[in-house]
């Protein structure tokens, strides 16, 4: 059984910050209603994304492995730490420099943008709730980690509809923790996100077919559970596969990932840029 256990905070409530940073701490997730990014303006992408992975113009943007930016099939897909089967998914890499399609409209890159500032707010609350202790080892203010960042990277993700003779044990996306600081992730078409909980178990994480108002969710990665120290958990989650007529739906999500700068130092181990190299490796997305 799962259990949906995430308040839903109110960005412009005077307790937003509290709640927000009380909720990344208990699950490493947090789901802020209606936040200053407009439902049709995600409703619009899902629909025009939808239609352009349908497309064949997709393969002439196959993934540069070098600058590691475009079009990843489900026949190549990514590998979760630790696991053997490729997940059930394709998806584009874009980075603010990158290549971007010219079959869809601007709407993700100006939702990325939006998306990237309210980000160094929420950044803004997770530093001013870390404690004293915490925050010292933060070797700048965290909203600054990603200001002018290259490596910001918004994933379009589709999940399209099962067959039914896909490998057993293969998942639309296999439990993982994301590498980065922060990430953005408006809430799925469809249901299947769920994180693990304290006490093992799955918890589902709303879709946008939960609720009636907008609903974004931000969860930690390790880049900010390694300069926090602990303090703030990347936890691990899934995207499982729909039964019955759900699995006869695609899913799409968009997941907007901040990295800081390179340069920037995380821990005594780590730069930025060191975490990543060694986390793309084990993902076999870099040699
Ligand atoms: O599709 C989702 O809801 C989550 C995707 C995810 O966790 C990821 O791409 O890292
Ligand atoms: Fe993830």
């Amino acid at each position: 059984m799962t259990l949906s256990v995430f308040p839903l905070i109110d960005p412009a409530a005077a307790d937003a910050p509290q709640r927000f940073c009380a909720s990344l701490r208990d699950t490493g997730f947090a789901v802020l209603v209606n936040p200053p990014i407009e439902a049709a303006l995600i409703q619009g992408i899902y629909a025009e994304w939808l239609a352009f992975f349908d497309s064949e113009a997709k393969h002439a943007y196959a993934l540069d492995p070098q600058r590691q930016d475009g079009y990843v099939s489900a026949q190549v897909s990514e590998t979760a730490k630790g696991h053997t089967h490729k997940d059930l998914k394709e998806f584009f890499h874009h980075y603010p420099w990158g290549r971007y399609p010219r079959e869809v409209s601007d709407a993700a890159r100006r939702y990325a943008v939006q998306a990237e500032a309210l980000a160094a707010q929420l950044l803004g609350w997770v530093e001013a709730h870390s404690p004293p202790e915490v925050r010292a080892r933060y070797s700048e203010p965290l909203p600054q980690m990603i200001a002018g960042s290259e490596q910001t990277l918004l994933r379009i993700l589709r999940y399209p509809p099962l067959r039914g003779d896909e490998p057993a044990g293969a998942l639309r996306s296999a439990p993982h923790e994301d590498i980065n600081l922060l990430t953005l992730l408006p809430a799925a078409s469809e249901p299947g996100l769920q994180v693990r909980g304290r006490d093992g178990r799955w918890l589902d994480v709303p879709c946008a077919r939960d609720s009636t108002q907008n609903l974004l969710v931000i969860n930690i990665g390790d880049m900010l559970q390694e300069a926090s120290g602990g303090h703030y958990p990347s936890t691990t989650h899934r995207v499982v596969n729909p039964q019955g007529e759900g699995a006869r739906v695609s899913r799409i999500s968009l997941p907007l990932f901040l990295h800081p700068r390179p340069q920037v130092r995380l821990s005594a181990r780590h730069t930025a840029g060191s975490y990543l190299l060694e986390r793309l490796r084990e993902l076999g997305l870099k040699a």
